[in-house]
């Protein structure tokens, strides 16, 4: 027993009462641990040990005998062993220690929880258990032979838990020297990263897929056209970019809803990749827009057969998830590598530009890129932002084309056509402006001008007599589509005094059949108001017998194209034929645009068509020549006289 002025202070009071307590017989060996000075500055630990070996007459104890052991080392040794299993108890990462032959020793709690196999479930197994199927064998074996060959290995990989469910880890692995054992042991630190490795992947997957149709992304689309640019050099192929716009998805999604515009999106990505093939890239701008790349190109026209194929394709209606079935067509801009540019961003401006002109030239069609086209761009922007002012200026008027009664010969109607002449841009046909008009919204305002000002010439006329003369006039999709057109038209007609039953609406084929559902309801509103609607253009869409049958149309009007042939094409008198015929057993009337000759006439009048409108009666007039042209018009007159023509723009 030390001297009581060498031990710590700290430990002196458990000394003696240690030393009492065996005194007292109350503990059967003295045995402590105490810190002792050493003489010199600091502290060691002792363990002490004694026992009597003298007492005196009464039994009273006179010595003690006994050893002092110097367990500093032995305590410091403790002591890391516990902080660290401590440490490894409440670590978050699983760890394993397992020998020399892979298999385990100990686990921490840690290692449980993440494997599901707790120590005893694991002692002496092979840690081949947690291998899972995702790597081959050859993968887990070159991992233990490095880590045998150079005592460290750390990577990610995917392990599999006790009730089979796979989890991604993050690997450390360090041989260490058990001198105890004499062996070498590895401890093993795994980190579950499974969720981490989700949302990186979320990650990657938000930055180059679209999330609306699964489709790439302009980001991921960017990344393979440059890779397929570079490895169609290094072939010496040819590529094409296809970038394609759906026509008036605009109007459709407006009228039907965001969902359902949605879900045309998604049928649109799915039939275009089923008609282009898995191997190729079709991607999503945002919108409606969508971008394929063909590869591997034999020939330039290999690219317009796509584009065809794919306009095609889309004649079929589109079948919605929520069953409903919709058409809508694309128009295609068509880019070619190397002929146009080498660089992918040039490419997807050169095909974007060429979609630009497809729409520009009647919209459901391709058309391949070239250089005028950026000509033709500058030139509608400049056009487009000319129109802004048109009303405001008054560079607008109508001109108005007769239409005859083929049964009576006098003029029942006129269809009032738009003209625009610009002190800039001279005069501007209706086919090139009223496309730019649509696209900027201001069909509306112009679209409201013409049925106003058709109506009010209407009104002058009828103060001359003309009083059962009609006046038709165009509608755009637009019109038809967005805002109160139903409303506007009650209005102009209560401003102007007309009867409803003298105007016309007149609603192209394509306008009516892509849009049936919505356009069918503001029908009825017209039908309702008791004004007359006519099919334009007819027989250049695709409408069905049955489908006419459901819409409240009173006029079919035939399209110039048929009646072109007429009377030698066959093809074209059959046609004709069977329209005039379907038309009547519709209890329709039936009207044949652009007759220019007498030929065409008299075939029309032999087939019992109702009406005829083009050149051959009369070019489209100014208000006052068409009012003279009426008003001089001899129904009886044995012989037609000369078709009455214009200097100016017809
Ligand atoms: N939404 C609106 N569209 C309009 C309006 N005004 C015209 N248009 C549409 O523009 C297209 C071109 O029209 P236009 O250049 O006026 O041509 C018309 C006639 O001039 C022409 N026509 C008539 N008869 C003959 C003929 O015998 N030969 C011949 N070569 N051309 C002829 O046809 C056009 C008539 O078109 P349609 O409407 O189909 O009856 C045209 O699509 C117009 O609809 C407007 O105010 N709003």
């Amino acid at each position: 027993m030390p001297a009581e002025s060498l031990i710590h202070p700290d430990d002196l009071p458990m000394a003696r009462d240690a030393l009492a307590r065996y005194l007292a017989d109350t503990d059967s060996r003295y045995q402590i641990q105490l810190r002792v000075t050493d003489g010199q500055a600091g502290w060691v630990w002792m363990r002490v040990r004694g026992r009597v070996v003298e007492r005196d007459g009464q039994g009273a104890v006179l010595r003690i005998a006994g050893t002092s052991l110097n367990i500093t080392g032995t305590r410091a040794a403790e002591r890391d062993r516990k902080i660290a299993a401590e440490v490894l108890r409440s670590m978050s990462e699983a760890v394993a220690v397992i020998d020399a032959d892979f298999c385990f020793v100990s686990v921490n709690p840690a290692f449980q929880r993440m494997t599901g196999y707790s120590e005893s479930d694991v002692a002496g197994l092979n840690a081949d258990l947690l291998d899972s199927d995702q790597h081959d064998a050859a993968f887990h074996a070159h991992i233990r032979a490095q880590a045998a060959r150079t005592g460290e290995w750390s990577g990610e990989l995917w392990q599999r838990r006790k009730d089979g469910e796979e989890f991604f880890a993050a690997v450390e692995l360090r041989t260490v020297h058990d001198a105890d054992l004499g062996t070498r042991l590895h401890v093993v630190v795994l980190n579950d990263i499974t969720q981490h490795k989700r949302t990186e992947q979320e990650l990657r997957y938000l930055a180059n897929f679209d999330t609306l149709t699964s489709l790439p992304n302009r980001s991921l689309l960017s990344e393979r056209l440059s890779r397929a640019i570079i490895r169609a050099q290094r072939e010496d192929k040819r590529i094409a970019v296809l970038f394609l716009d759906l026509d008036r998805f605009k109007d459709v999604n407006d009228s039907l809803g965001h969902a359902a515009g949605d879900r045309i999106l998604r049928a649109t990505a799915t039939r275009l990749q089923q008609t282009v093939g898995a191997h190729q890239t079709v991607a999503r701008l945002g919108g409606d827009e969508f971008t394929i790349v063909i590869e591997d190109l034999e020939h330039t026209h290999d690219a317009e057969r796509i584009a065809r194929e794919i306009i095609t394709a889309f004649e079929a209606p589109l079948l919605l998830e929520d069953r409903r079935e919709i058409t809508i067509s694309p128009s295609i801009g068509i880019s070619l590598y190397p002929d146009h540019s080498q660089v992918p961003t040039e490419l997807l401006k050169q095909a974007d530009t060429a979609m630009y002109q497809a729409k520009a030239a009647g919209r459901r069609t391709f058309m391949r890129y070239d250089d005028n086209m950026d000509v033709a761009v500058r030139q509608r922007a400049t056009l487009s932002s000319a129109l802004r002012k048109v009303l405001d200026r008054g560079e607008l008027r109508l001109v108005f084309q007769p239409r005859l009664s083929l049964a009576t010969s006098r003029v029942t109607g006129v269809e009032a056509l738009l003209r625009w002449s610009s002190p800039e841009h001279g005069d501007i046909p209706p086919n090139d402006f009223i496309p730019l008009a649509e696209e900027s919204g201001l069909i509306l305002e112009i679209g409201e001008w013409v049925l106003r000002e058709a109506c009010l010439v209407l009104g002058r006329w009828r103060q001359h007599g003309l009083d059962a003369l009609t006046v038709s006039v165009n509608v755009s999709v637009l019109q038809l589509l967005r805002g109160d057109f139903p409303d506007v038209v009650r209005r102009v007609l209560a401003d102007t005094g007309i009867p409803p039953g003298l105007l016309e609406l007149e609603l192209t084929e394509s306008v009516l059949m892509a849009n049936a559902e919505q356009t069918a309801a503001k029908l009825h509103a017209f039908r309702q108001l008791g004004v007359a609607l006519a099919i334009d253009d007819f027989g250049t869409g695709y409408s069905s017998l049955a489908y006419l049958k459901r819409l409240p149309i009173t006029t079919i009007k035939i399209d110039k194209a048929f009646v072109d042939g007429l009377p030698n094409d066959t093809e074209d008198a059959a046609i004709t034929s069977t329209v005039i015929a379907m038309g009547h057993s519709l209890g329709l009337n039936v009207v044949a645009e652009g007759v220019e000759t007498e030929a065409q006439m008299r075939f029309l009048a032999g087939r019992g068509c109702d009406e005829i409108q083009g050149f051959w009666v009369a070019q489209p007039l100014d208000a006052l020549q068409c009012l003279a042209f009426i008003r001089n018009w001899r129904p009886d007159t044995p012989a037609r006289p000369a078709p009455v023509r214009v200097a100016t723009l017809p």
